[in-house]
């Protein structure tokens, strides 16, 4: 067992006209746990805690100062970085697209050199850093194609329910092609893995839902079962990863499936993270299986309508940093 001290914690405020200065604000109020330190702009830090009313010393750390960070109340450690403009509340403006994606950069690179135990991301908005002129399509496809990770897989997880996904955030037009036996296997493989190394399931037992209404209704109402679904399962059963499914997605989220079922997997984005959410928003996580570190994040958006007002609830935040270093702690066990 290692008796090194694990790296601290960063969290990557994202959308700086949104609700995430806020909701670190807000949590460094209530206190960290553990090491933690914040990406982003010094002075935006301390002009929204005014805005907020929290009397919260906001200090600059440098990369090197990370190793030794400690936990201090009311206190932010911010690892500083320039803003290319001035930010409104609730106001986006694509000029601060970069900003957004060097702090994402930064976290990767902290936790790829072990200089962070994990990274916590406060939510972006995809559409105005696609407006700035980089292409995004999410965290989740950021964080694996520069950590040059072949598969990643978006699980969702609140008291009671974890939802993994096969596809992520793609038109709905686009999502059947993608659903091919090969990435079914990849990210159940992946999923299995993380069940049994990250959340203690001995022997995961894994629900998947159908693509189509009733499952494919035995091919009246869609192929996708027969050609590609339950071909997969049966060669990840060979395997030794046992599945249920496809089961129809509109009668599987029910106690009586749910209640024996470490997971979902779900086909596409709307078809399982809406019930997810509906049971545990503000409570919940979004986790990155198959990175080559920790990544957890709030599970809601950048809610502009709340940012600078202190309605913001830091809950999800709360839940995302509690994901980390539980994490953080298991892999720090196992080297
Ligand atoms: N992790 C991330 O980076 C995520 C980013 N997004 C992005 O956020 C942007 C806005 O998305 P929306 O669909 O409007 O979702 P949203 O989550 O920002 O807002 C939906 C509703 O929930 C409320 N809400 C959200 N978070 C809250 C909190 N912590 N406390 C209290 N109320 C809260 C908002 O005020 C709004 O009424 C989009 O660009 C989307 O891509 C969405 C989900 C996750
Ligand atoms: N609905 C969750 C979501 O879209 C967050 O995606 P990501 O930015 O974490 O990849």
């Amino acid at each position: 067992m290692s008796t090194v001290k694990p790296a601290p914690i960063v969290i990557t405020s994202g959308e700086p006209a949104g609700i995430g200065p806020d909701i670190v604000l807000m949590q460094a109020a209530q206190g960290f746990d553990k090491p933690t330190a914040v990406i982003g702009n010094l002075a935006l830090f301390a002009e929204r805690a005014k805005q907020l009313g929290l009397g919260i010393t906001i200090r600059a750390v440098s990369e090197d100062d990370l190793a030794q960070l400690k936990v201090e109340a009311n206190t932010l450690a911010v690892l500083d970085i320039p803003l290319q403009a001035e930010v409104v509340p609730g106001v986006l403006n694509k000029a601060n697209g970069a900003y957004v994606i060097t702090m994402l950069d930064k976290a990767i690179k902290l936790a790829l050199s072990n200089k962070a135990s994990a990274i916590v991301t406060g939510p972006v908005h995809k559409g105005i850093i696609n407006d700035s002129g980089l292409a995004f399509t999410g965290h989740t496809e950021y964080l694996r194609d520069n950590s040059r990770t072949e598969e990643v897989v978006m699980m969702l997880a609140t008291e009671g329910l974890r939802v993994a996904l096969v596809t992520t955030h793609l038109p709905l037009k686009d999502v059947s092609a993608a659903i091919t036996g090969d990435k079914i296997k990849r990210v159940s493989r992946i999923l299995h893995r993380s069940l049994i190394n990250q959340f203690g399931c001995e022997k995961p037992n894994i629900l998947v839902t159908g693509l189509n209404p009733h499952a494919g209704e035995d091919g009246h109402l869609g192929m996708e079962e027969i050609d590609t679904i339950i071909p997969a399962l049966q060669q990840l059963a060979n395997e030794g990863i046992e599945t249920q499914g496809p089961l129809p997605a509109d009668t599987l989220f029910q106690p009586h499936y749910l209640e024996k079922a470490d997971a979902v997997l779900a086909m596409y984005h709307d078809q399982g993270l809406p019930v997810l959410k509906y049971k545990g928003f503000g409570n919940a996580v979004n986790i990155t299986l198959g990175l080559p570190f920790i990544r957890t994040s709030v599970d809601h958006g950048t809610a502009l309508d709340l940012a600078g007002t202190g309605k913001a609830n830091p809950g999800s935040l709360q839940v995302a940093l509690n994901y980390a270093n539980q994490m953080a702690a298991q892999q720090q066990r196992t080297l």
